[in-house]
């Protein structure tokens, strides 16, 4: 079976490239994998050079293609935040924490002033392959409460307007169909083929 490898140790986002890549008959191997001791410190301050950076560090690792996917929550209110910084917005990669804290920093917001969306970047990189980049987005509202148990980090506060439910609510093929990450991988898919001719 064919495989991509992802430098990811996030199962959330492991998950969400399974839902992507399986129906075209693609396994998809995780640092878990390949590299499980290995830590790649996120030290950009854009989605884009953290993309980069694990891409390229696994790359070097490993000697073979590999994609990284950097992505967080921008919320128009909040300046933009978490931003970048939507792993450790509160606590190092505590999902519920992080929700709280945004939730907190919206009391008393409108709905119509909760605009939010996600974005994706994802870099490819490789032995013989310059490094390349694709951004994907996705447009929601944060709602006042959790809703939906499905995906993972930011999902349950949400809402997707175009599907009327939230990120959580989603199954794993609906969310690919409309996330930042599904947005940005099907631009990869587009560059994939003259990559892999390299
Ligand atoms: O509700 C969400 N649905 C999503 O689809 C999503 N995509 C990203 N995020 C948030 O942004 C952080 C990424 O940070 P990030 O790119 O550094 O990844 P990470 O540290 O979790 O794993 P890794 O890939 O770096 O190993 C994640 O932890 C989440 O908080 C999401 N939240
Ligand atoms: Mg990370």
């Amino acid at each position: 079976m064919m495989q991509v490898v992802i430098a990811t140790k996030n199962k959330g986002k492991a998950k969400d490239f399974e839902a992507l890549f399986n129906p075209f008959g693609i396994d998809v191997v995780t640092m878990f994998d390949v590299a499980p001791d290995m830590e790649i410190e996120e030290t950009g301050t854009t989605f884009e050079e953290n993309a980069i950076l694990k891409a390229q560090t696994l790359a070097n690792e490993l000697n073979t293609l590999v994609i990284a996917d950097d992505s967080g929550l921008i919320v128009d209110a909040l300046g933009g935040e978490p931003g970048v910084y939507s792993a450790r917005y509160a606590g190092d990669h505590d999902d519920e924490a992080n929700i709280v804290k945004v939730l907190q920093k919206l009391e008393g917001v409108p709905t119509e002033e909760r605009t939010a969306r996600f974005m994706c970047a994802l870099a490819i990189a490789g032995p013989n392959v310059e490094t390349k980049t694709v951004f994907g987005t996705c447009e929601g509202v944060i709602v006042e409460e959790k809703r939906g148990t499905n995906g993972f980090g930011y999902d349950p506060i949400f809402f997707v307007p175009q599907l009327d439910r939230a990120m959580a609510e989603l199954t794993p093929s609906e969310k690919a169909a409309i996330s930042h990450r599904g947005n940005a991988i099907r631009k990869l898919s587009e560059l994939l083929p003259t990559l892999l001719q390299k």
